[in-house]
């Protein structure tokens, strides 16, 4: 069967059986010219175009009557005796993916296909057909719904594109800050899960949620490129209201020092306990740092939210799919790199910590190391992040800051079904 369309100007898309040579409409786009006229429907067969009979013409050959077509356009139409009715209940996702019809050559008609990136939220306002869905962008720009793939259908694509990719052995190592008041330590860690989240689900379902004013916080987690300002804002944000906002305490191994206490600083466990917790998945991240292991656990975390304040925590990438969960319902901050010119400008006067806890002066090497790894945090996980801000001036970063975080625990925001309805499949 060939589909083509009418493009945005119709609203429709027609199919030929090429075994009996029929013309059908195969699609009605929502919202489009056809779908507000009320007369043409998916299944209706056609018979002419402004008198001209359509009976066993090529597709194209349809296109160009109608591209000749002034005026009012008459279609005859043989209706569909069992119109299918669309009691779909409404879906909304976030797309995990990019997407382009205009670089998709199996598209039934690219005019009418609808482009996203990753991050975007979708209405799917059609599911009728289980390879092209009609969606609409979020917030509603158009009245007009646009074709994009399924879940199935884009899940065959990638992995198609997976499987056509030379083979590359593949190795994550990350690096991780635990970070106690104030202090950050570097360490390499396991292989996160999310490398290949994408590859499983191209969308997210998400719902509405609005936080009941009697429930516990949203966990904040910042994130950002090593050195854009991460630890400086949760630090002064906490700093300015420790009433309200508090780190979690994370655990080590190492040994207690003599101006600590423990669970203030750290909580002090030993090695044994330690790779319990981390065995058991206790840990949002952990890692290990000259012979000791740090980690943030997710009871550090729960602790906060149960004693009633905000916590904020910062996180590495990885750690984004630890966060994001029914249990801490993590509204995601990413400390974003000013331009370079601008970085340059305001950090004129900030000193770097290294990782061998010496500061030191920005150097323009630093400048570009930020922005290249910024720019890569965000093409591989722009689509989790709930609110960017770009850490330019301090002071306006804080106050930013500060209104997103009033906005996560007060208003609605989108959120994954499986906050909400834990056990749905999608
Ligand atoms: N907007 C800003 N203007 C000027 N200086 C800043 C700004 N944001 C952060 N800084 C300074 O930059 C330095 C690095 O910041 P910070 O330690 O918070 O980085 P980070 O993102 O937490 O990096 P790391 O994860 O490596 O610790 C600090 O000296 C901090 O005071």
């Amino acid at each position: 069967m060939r589909q083509i369309c009418g493009g945005r100007g119709l609203g429709a898309t027609i199919r030929r059986d090429e075994t009996t040579g029929e013309i059908y409409v195969a699609r009605v786009i929502h919202g489009g010219l056809a779908d507000r006229s009320g007369l043409l429907h998916a299944g209706d067969r056609l018979v002419e175009v402004n008198g001209h009979p359509v009976f066993g013409l090529e597709p194209e050959q349809i296109i160009q009557i109608l591209a000749h077509s002034h005026g009012t356009v008459m279609f005859k139409v043989v209706p569909i005796t069992n119109r299918p009715v669309n009691n779909q209940t409404m879906l909304y996702v976030r797309a995990l993916v990019d997407y382009s019809p205009q670089q998709d050559p199996a598209i039934p008609c690219a005019d009418a296909g609808m482009v996203f990136r990753r991050g975007d939220l979708l209405e799917i306002v059609d599911q009728t057909d289980a390879l092209w869905w009609q969606a609409k962008k979020l917030p509603c720009s158009s009245a007009c719904a646009g074709l994009i793939p399924s879940s199935s259908l884009l899940k065959r694509k990638q992995r198609e594109f997976w499987w056509s990719q030379p083979y590359q052995p593949h190795t994550c190592i990350k690096t991780c800050k635990v970070h106690s008041g104030g202090s950050g330590l570097s360490c390499s860690l396991r292989c996160p899960s999310s490398c290949y989240s994408a590859l499983a689900n191209p969308y997210e379902e998400v719902v509405r949620y609005q936080r009941h004013p009697e429930d516990t916080h949203r966990l904040i987690a910042l994130l950002g490129p090593s050195g854009v300002g991460v630890n400086e804002l949760r630090r002064r944000l906490i700093e300015i209201n420790p009433k309200t906002y508090q780190g979690a305490t994370p655990h080590t191994t190492r040994p207690l020092k003599s101006h600590e206490e423990p669970g203030r600083e750290y909580h002090f466990i030993n090695r044994d306990q330690f790779e319990n917790m981390a065995y058991n998945q206790c840990f949002i991240e952990y890692g290990e740092y000259r012979g000791h292991f740090y980690g943030t656990s997710v009871e550090a975390v729960k602790d906060v939210l149960t004693a009633g304040k905000i916590c904020i925590i910062d996180i590495e990438p990885y750690a984004i799919d630890a966060v994001r969960t029914h249990e801490l319902r993590a509204y995601v901050i990413y400390i974003k790199p000013p331009p370079l010119d601008q970085m340059k400008r305001t950090r004129v006067n900030s000193q770097l910590i290294t990782s061998y806890y010496t500061t030191r002066s920005f150097k323009d090497e630093d400048f570009q190391e930020i922005e290249e790894a910024g720019r890569k945090m965000e093409q591989h996980y722009g689509q989790f992040f709930d609110h960017v801000i770009v850490n330019d001036g301090l002071q306006a970063s804080c106050v930013q800051l500060l209104t997103a975080i009033r906005r996560a625990q007060d208003e609605p925001q989108w959120v994954p079904v499986s906050w909400i309805r834990p056990t749905v499949q999608f």
